[in-house]
């Protein structure tokens, strides 16, 4: 799988029809609930699709669980089971998203789109019980100081986050190491030249 800002390849003609679908699901329910924000609705696969499915290339060999937190209309989440569902068949995602009629939706899409490797969770991050998760992410969800307390509820030991963050991601860092200790990658997004991919492991409070 390659996600460039042209878009998708080498993905399976499934794989390239479910992205579609999801495309086409957010943009017949975006009127209703507000999933992403009207102004990106016309450029949905190389703001939203393609930004997420640039998170899949870091999945850790041998990962079990991914856990997406705060998923909204399903980014990176969603984006990342259909992945899923082609290249890491044993990998389980999690969505977890307040939002009860967020989390209708994300049902109602992994129901359509096919995918058995999904479980919604319409809950809060921190009532949700530790998923124990290879992976956690979260897109435009909050502070990475706080995203590393959630990371930290979530995580397996031995997990990482991935944390896509944009040009402000240096001052986040800086203000989570006055709490936090971690092991920090900057990955350059494939999307934005001012953005990364922030890949943290070894997350430990100070
Ligand atoms: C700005 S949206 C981003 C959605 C998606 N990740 C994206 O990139 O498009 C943040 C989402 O997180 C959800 N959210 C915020 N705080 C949450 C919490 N404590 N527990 C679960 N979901 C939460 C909101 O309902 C909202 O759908």
């Amino acid at each position: 799988m390659t996600a460039s800002p042209g878009g998708i390849s080498d993905v399976s003609r499934e794989t390239s029809d479910r992205l579609d679908h999801l495309a086409a699901l957010l943009r017949k329910w975006n009127p209703a609930i507000n999933l992403v924000s009207r102004a990106t609705l016309d450029v949905l696969e190389s703001r939203h699709i393609v930004d997420s499915a640039q998170l899949f290339s870091h999945l850790p060999n041998g990962a079990r669980r991914w856990t997406d937190l705060g998923s909204g209309g399903g980014f990176p989440g969603l984006v990342i089971a259909i992945l899923a569902a082609e290249g890491a068949p044993d990998l389980a995602v999690d969505l977890i998203e307040s939002d009860q009629r967020k989390a209708v939706f994300l049902r109602t899409a992994a129901q359509e789109l096919g995918l058995d490797n999904v479980t919604v969770f319409a809950s809060r991050i921190e009532t949700v019980p530790s998923r124990q998760a290879d992976v956690v992410s979260a897109r435009a969800l909050a502070p990475l100081n706080q995203l590393l307390d959630f990371a930290d509820r979530h995580l397996a030991h031995g997990g990482i986050a991935l944390f896509p963050k944009g040009a402000r991601h240096e001052e986040e860092l800086d203000d989570a190491l006055a709490s936090w200790q971690f092991d920090v990658q900057k990955i350059p997004s494939t999307t934005d030249s001012q953005a990364v991919i922030l890949k943290i492991g070894g997350i430990a409070r100070v």
